[in-house]
């Protein structure tokens, strides 16, 4: 369905129970749409989805919902101008309940894809209306009366009351079935009673009919009907085709090779046409008779094509012709004809053949691939001849399709608007199509430019995060604070590269060698850090900073700490590595965090713990790592081998008893 129908349901379910709400039903039945596009299609099954889930939040019933939703629906559509047509089909409320199904025929080519319900109004008294709904979704009958009642309301300042008097195949409450295009689609069909002050409306329709012009006027002959509608045909009581215009038999013959020319009239009018719609419509005299207000479609059965087939047909009797009198085109006509015969020999009696809908585009498509002729109209009674006339005239959406059923703009009549709807059709496709392909073209380069903006913000966040931890960062965009945090206890671990610069070395080539060398170690030593149990803090020099407890809050801070020095000793090979070594100094103890400076901004640890973990390092011996008593105390009791040092003598300190770290308690 298109999403037009489910942005007013957003629109409205927001506005009316909260942003919340419309998050908490989206989230019942996981609808990943933040937004809806008007001219894109989704599921139908969305639309009685959200009504369960609305009646689950709300506590509304399934129907009250559905029922808000069409409501919803009238009144979104006025933000594109739809009112005004509602309000242009007629003075009375009747009148727009005879329109319905030509608003969406109407609506076609700006939804081309519709598969619209149909909807004819079958009886009306003073005190109302009956509506006959035709749909192939099901649990929409409610959504209908919610439109119904807020168009009355809306445009006519007309209180309905609008129930279901019978129904097939409806379902209120549940999920809609999906259409099913395969096994032909599911009908829904449901006949609504509509109350409310219908009187002025009947009496107007009773003055029309008595209106002295219509009385006096002198019959006309059926042939001048027959001529100004030249797609038009009569039916009697059995529903055959009695008379027809020129046009429709020229048509049928050009669509049907080999048909017999005489076989268009006394046939039944469904053995030469698919009635399109309504929907399922039993097409008898007294149902056509009911529906004289309708809009019918009808469709052309057709076997096949071949305008110069036709051009030949038109000119011989397929009943009684010699061989030896036949000309190029009549013979290649007639061989036409056989070939299809023989090809579709179940066809070869012109049974009405099943036309696919493409499922892809919603088209009518014949088994050859190209388009039926589709004649629109209404039936209209003819006391003198007892017989309804199907005054119609070709659907014709564009050049193309005229050409594709074999016609040329001269075979519509020209007081008709067939013409103008080809030529605007074609010009309204042309010019949908261009802004169609602009709009393709803009949603692409939108799409683009959000995929860049998307991958610059990540390149920019993970810059952002290598500078400050995630949380931190997030925290600050969300609330701008200035972020300074104090942690009870932490381990600091520093980890400084020992004659990395070789003074041998010119100085370029030696810092050159001293940087690859520094930036190795560093990068081995960024794969030791495993969030969010270490972080790195920084690198100063060819000093690299870590720290576990923070921004993270973890109580195994010393293990995890230890943990990673042992594994960075594990990583390199002293016998590798020349003069380079490796000496680590780890420290516990409360530490204060915050995130210092604008440009260039940096999560940065404060306190004695910092100064005292620096100087465990500064202290260390190369391929050692050194722990202050305070954090040795805390993992020999956790199973790691720690060993006294014994005093050191601390810049800043004095004395101090540091220990070894030798091994971890699965080393
Ligand atoms: C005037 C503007 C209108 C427009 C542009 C419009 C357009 C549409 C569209 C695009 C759909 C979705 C069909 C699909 O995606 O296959 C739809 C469905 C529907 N429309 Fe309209 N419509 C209009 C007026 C109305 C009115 C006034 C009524 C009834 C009072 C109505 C009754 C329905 C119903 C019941 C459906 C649900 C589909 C179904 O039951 O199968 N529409 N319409
Ligand atoms: N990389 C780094 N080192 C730090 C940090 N805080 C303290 N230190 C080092 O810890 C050591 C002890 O710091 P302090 O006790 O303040 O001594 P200081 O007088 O500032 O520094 P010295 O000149 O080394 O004595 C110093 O070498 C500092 O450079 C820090 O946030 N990052």
């Amino acid at each position: 369905m298109y999403g037009m129908l489910y942005e007013s349901v957003q629109h409205y379910v927001q506005e009316e129970y909260g942003v919340d709400v419309w998050k908490k039903v989206c989230h019942i039945i996981d609808c990943k749409h933040n937004s809806f596009k008007t001219h894109q299609i989704y599921p139908d099954k969305l639309m009685p989805d959200f009504a369960a889930a609305l009646s689950a939040c709300s506590g509304e019933s399934f129907d009250f919902c559905m029922n808000f939703f069409g409501k919803c629906f009238v009144r979104f559509f006025s933000n594109f101008g739809y009112d005004k047509m509602i309000r242009s089909t007629g003075r009375y409320f009747c009148d727009f309940l005879q329109s319905i199904d030509n608003i969406h025929l109407i609506m076609r080519f700006t939804y081309p894809k519709m598969k619209s319900p149909s909807m004819q109004l079958t009886s009306m008294d003073d005190k109302g209306a009956v509506i006959l709904y035709r749909s192939s979704r099901t649990g929409m009958s409610k959504y209908l009366i919610g439109q119904m009642t807020e168009v009355a309301q809306e445009f006519y300042g007309l209180p309905i009351k609008a129930y279901v008097i019978e129904s097939q195949n409806d379902i209120s409450g549940g999920t809609a079935g999906p259409i099913k295009l395969t096994e032909g689609p599911l009908t829904v069909i449901v006949k609504y009673r509509l109350d409310f002050d219908n009187s002025e409306y009947m009496a107007k329709r009773v003055n029309t009919e008595a209106h002295p012009s219509q009385l006096k006027m002198p019959t006309v002959k059926l042939d001048v009907f027959l001529d100004l509608f030249p797609f038009t045909f009569v039916l009697n009581h059995s529903m055959k085709i009695t008379h027809a215009g020129e046009k429709i038999v020229e048509t049928w013959i050009m669509h049907n090779p080999g048909a017999n020319l005489k076989g268009f009239i006394g046939t039944h009018v469904m053995d030469l046409f698919h009635c399109r719609r309504p929907k399922d419509t039993k097409i008898d005299w007294d149902t056509l008779i009911q529906m004289r207000a309708v809009l019918f479609e009808f469709e052309l059965i057709r076997t096949g094509h071949n305008r110069d087939a036709y051009d030949a047909a038109l000119n011989m009797d397929f009943e009684n012709y010699d061989e030896m009198d036949l000309n190029e085109a009549q013979s290649m006509a007639l061989t036409k004809a056989k070939e299809f015969n023989d090809a579709h020999p179940a066809d070869a009696e012109l049974t009405a053949q099943e036309d696919e809908i493409d499922p892809a585009t919603g088209e009518r498509r014949s088994s050859q691939g190209l388009k039926s002729i589709l004649l629109k109209g209404q039936m209209f009674y003819i006391k003198d001849v007892d017989s309804l006339i199907f005054l119609c005239s070709p659907l014709i959406e564009n050049l193309d399709e005229l050409h594709a059923i074999g016609l040329y703009l001269n075979d519509l009549n020209p007081h008709g608007l067939s013409r103008e709807l080809v030529m605007a059709g074609w010009q309204h496709c042309s010019k949908l199509e261009i802004m169609f392909e602009k709009e393709e073209q803009r949603s692409d380069e939108l799409e683009k430019s959000l995929e860049l903006a998307d991958s610059w913000k990540r390149q920019g966040d993970d810059l952002l995060y290598s500078m400050i931890p995630r949380p931190i960062a997030e925290r600050m965009r969300n609330s701008q604070e200035q972020v300074c945090q104090s942690f009870e206890e932490v381990s600091v671990i520093f980890i400084e590269v020992l004659n990395v610069y070789d003074g041998g070395l010119n100085s370029i080539q030696g810092a050159m060698m001293a940087v690859n060398t520094l930036n190795k170690v560093f990068s081995a030593l960024d794969e030791e850090i495993i969030s969010p149990f270490v972080y790195k803090v920084e690198t100063v020099g060819m000093v690299y900073m870590a720290v576990s407890g923070a921004p993270d809050v973890n109580p195994l801070h010393a293990q995890h700490a230890c943990d990673m020095a042992l594994r960075v000793m594990k990583k390199f090979d002293p016998k590798e590595m020349g003069d380079v070594a490796l000496r680590v100094g780890i420290n516990s103890g409360p530490v204060v965090a915050g995130v210092v400076g604008q440009k260039v901004p940096r999560y940065c640890l404060f306190g004695d713990t910092v100064n005292t973990a620096s100087r465990m390092e500064s202290s260390s011996d190369p391929w050692k790592i050194q722990l202050s008593k305070y954090t040795a105390d805390k993992v020999s009791e956790l199973g790691y081998k720690v060993v006294s040092r014994g005093t050191v003598k601390v810049k800043g300190k004095g004395e101090m008893e540091t220990y070894w770290l030798l091994e971890g308690p699965e080393d």
